[in-house]
C-alpha cells in the first residue's frame, strides 16, 4: 500500500526538519510540501535523498494547496506564526486561526478522509477550529483529527529522567494530558512506567518546567521563534505511529489532543472533564482513534488540583476556537 504525506508549512522552522524525517520513513510513497514560500527548493533538496518517497513543492498559485491535499492518508500541519518573547500562545490566534482554517477548507474538499495532525498553535483553539470546519463541509470524522500535543510528552520524558537520573529518557512512558499551552498542561507523574519517585521538593518545579517548556526555547532564540527542531523530531515521532498505524500495526499508544465525544471511550472522559476537546492517551487503529483510554481514574490529589486548573483554561481556548470557525468571514 502507499502512503501519501503531506506538510503544510513545509518550509518553515519545523516545516522543514519535519519534512527531512519524513522523507527519511520508508512507509511513504509520495511526499508533497505545500507552503506560500520556497517549497520547490526545499522539495528539490530532499528528493535527492535516497528513500522511496517521490517529494513535490506546491505554492498557492494554480490551486495549489489542493494539488498538494488531494487523496492524502496523512496530513501535517506545522503552518503559522511562532512566538516572540513576552507572547502566549493564544496571542498568535489572530493570524493562525484564518490559516488553519483556510487549509482544513481544502483538505475537507480534496483529501477528507485524511489523517490530520495539528501543530500550530494555539493548538487548544486550532483543534477545534478545524473540527468545526469539517463538521460544516459534512466530512468531520474525530478518529483522523489530532491536535499534536507529543512535545509535552517528550519534555516530560526528558525532565523526568534528569530528575530521577535515568540514562534513557525514551525508557520511560510519561503520560502527559490536557492541553498544549501552560496551565493547561497536565503530566501525571504518578502514572510513569517504569515508576520512579519524583522528590517532593522537586515535584512543583517540574510540573512548571513541562507546562512552561516551551517558554524556555522563546527566551532562549530571542526573537527568533519558538521550538522547531525538538517539535519536528515530536511530530515525527507522532506522524510515525500514525503512518504504523495506517500500515495496519495494532497497539500504538500515544496522548493526542481529540474531539471526545466522537472517539470510541472518549464519551466518558468528556462528561468527567466537562470538555469535549482534550489530550488523553489512544489507541490508533488503521481508521484512526480506536480508542481513548481514561487516565483520570488513579491521580493524585495534586494532579485532580492541577487538572481542574486546566480545565477551566481549556474551555476559554475551545468555545474561542468553535466561535471562530461558526462565524462567517467578514468581507
Ligand atoms: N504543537 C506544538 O507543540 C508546537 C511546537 C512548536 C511550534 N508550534 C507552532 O507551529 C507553528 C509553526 O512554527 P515554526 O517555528 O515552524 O514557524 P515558521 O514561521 O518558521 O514557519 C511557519 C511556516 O508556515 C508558512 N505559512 C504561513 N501561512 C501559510 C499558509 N496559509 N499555508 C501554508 N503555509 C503557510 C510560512 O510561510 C512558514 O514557512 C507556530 O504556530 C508555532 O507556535 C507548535
Ligand atoms: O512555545 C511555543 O510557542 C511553541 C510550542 O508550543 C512549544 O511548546 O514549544
Amino acid at each position: 500500500m502507499g502512503i501519501k504525506a503531506v506538510v503544510a508549512g513545509a518550509a518553515g522552522g519545523i516545516g522543514q526538519p519535519l519534512s527531512l524525517l519524513l522523507k527519511t520513513s520508508t512507509l511513504i510513497t509520495e511526499l508533497s510540501l505545500y507552503d506560500v514560500v520556497n517549497t520547490p527548493g526545499v522539495a528539490a533538496d530532499l528528493s535527492h535523498i535516497s528513500s522511496p518517497a517521490k517529494v513535490t513543492g506546491y505554492l498557492p498559485k494554480d490551486d495549489g494547496a489542493k494539488a498538494a491535499f488531494k487523496n492524502a492518508d496523512l496530513i501535517v500541519i506545522p503552518a503559522g506564526i511562532p512566538r516572540k518573547p513576552g507572547m502566549t500562545r493564544d496571542d498568535l490566534f489572530k493570524i493562525n486561526a484564518g490559516i488553519v482554517k483556510g487549509l482544513i477548507e481544502a483538505i475537507a474538499e480534496v483529501a477528507p478522509k485524511a489523517y490530520i495532525l495539528i501543530i500550530s498553535n494555539p493548538v487548544n483553539s486550532t483543534v477545534p477550529i478545524a473540527a468545526e470546519t469539517l463538521k460544516a463541509a459534512g466530512v468531520f470524522d474525530a478518529k483522523r483529527l489530532f491536535g499534536v500535543t507529543t512535545l509535552d510528552i517528550v519534555r516530560a520524558e526528558t525532565f523526568v529522567a534528569e530528575i530521577a537520573g535515568k540514562a534513557s529518557p525514551q525508557e520511560l512512558t510519561v503520560p502527559v494530558i490536557g492541553g498544549h499551552s501552560g496551565e493547561t498542561i497536565v503530566p501525571l507523574f504518578s502514572q510513569v512506567e517504569p515508576k520512579v519517585e519524583i522528590p517532593e521538593d522537586k515535584y512543583d518545579a517540574l510540573v512548571k518546567r513541562v507546562q512552561f517548556g516551551g517558554d524556555e526555547v522563546v527566551a532562549a532564540k530571542d526573537g527568533a521563534g519558538s521550538a522547531t527542531l525538538s517539535m519536528a523530531y515530536a511530530g515525527y515521532r507522532f506522524a510515525e505511529k500514525v503512518l504504523k498505524a495506517l500500515n495496519g500495526e495494532t497497539g500504538i499508544i500515544e496522548p493526542s489532543y481529540v474531539y471526545l465525544p466522537g472517539v470510541p471511550g472518549g464519551e466518558e472522559i468528556a462528561k468527567e472533564t466537562g470538555v469535549d476537546f482534550f489530550s488523553v492517551p489512544i489507541q490508533l487503529g488503521k481508521y484512526g482513534v480506536e480508542k481513548a483510554l481514561n487516565p483520570l481514574a488513579n491521580i493524585t490529589d495534586k494532579e485532580k488540583e492541577l487538572l481542574k486548573v486546566a480545565i477551566e483554561g481549556l474551555k476559554g481556548n475551545i468555545s474561542k476556537g468553535v466561535t471562530f470557525a461558526q462565524t462567517p468571514a467578514q468581507k
